[in-house]
């Protein structure tokens, strides 16, 4: 009888992983983010990224992060972030409980929507807005939700898959 494999993905890098693969099917050109929410009993349970509301063309609305294009218009209003993207497409009833493994800090949108959702725990791996006011209002709301944040460890394991 074979041993069992030892170099199998842990749960951390598995749904992080996930969250990772789901951003890459964002369009937005600058920051692409992708989310993955799982149960306490470590099923995935919806994913999501970042991108334009059903309906809205990725080829018609603005990708651009500074007014400077003829119709004066940024993504910013009209970009669905994907941890709402994640919240959103769950079909199953309640998220109360769940963890939200996602490659980048929530906004304080998100983090309204997270609280109100019920999820109790944030693995985020980037928080590169770090001391915006809108990563410090979703960490304060956090704070006061009871909701836990914590930083993905990065294990310096590469993941490649040949699709
Ligand atoms: N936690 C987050 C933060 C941001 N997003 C989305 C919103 C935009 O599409 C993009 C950020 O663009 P940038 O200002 O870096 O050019 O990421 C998200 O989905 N979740
Ligand atoms: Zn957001």
């Amino acid at each position: 009888m074979s041993a069992k494999r030892s170099d199998y993905i842990s749960w951390d890098e598995y749904f992080m992983g996930v969250a990772h693969l789901s951003g890459m099917r964002s369009k937005d050109p600058n920051t692409q983010v992708g989310a993955c929410i799982v149960s306490p009993d470590n099923k995935i349970l919806s994913m999501g990224y970042n991108g334009f509301p059903k309906g809205c063309s990725d080829d018609e609305f603005p990708w651009e992060r500074e007014n400077d294009n003829d119709r004066n218009l940024t993504k910013y209003p009209f970009v669905t972030h994907s941890e709402l993207n994640a919240i959103l497409n769950y079909r199953g009833g309640s998220l109360e409980g769940t963890k939200l493994y996602v490659s980048l800090f929530p906004c304080n949108e998100c983090a309204k929507a997270i609280i109100q959702a019920g999820i109790r725990t944030v693995v985020y791996d980037s928080d590169k807005y770090e001391g915006t006011p809108s990563n410090r209002a979703a960490k304060r709301m956090f704070d006061a939700a009871g909701v836990n944040y914590v930083q993905y460890r990065k294990t310096g394991r590469m993941i490649r898959i040949e699709v």
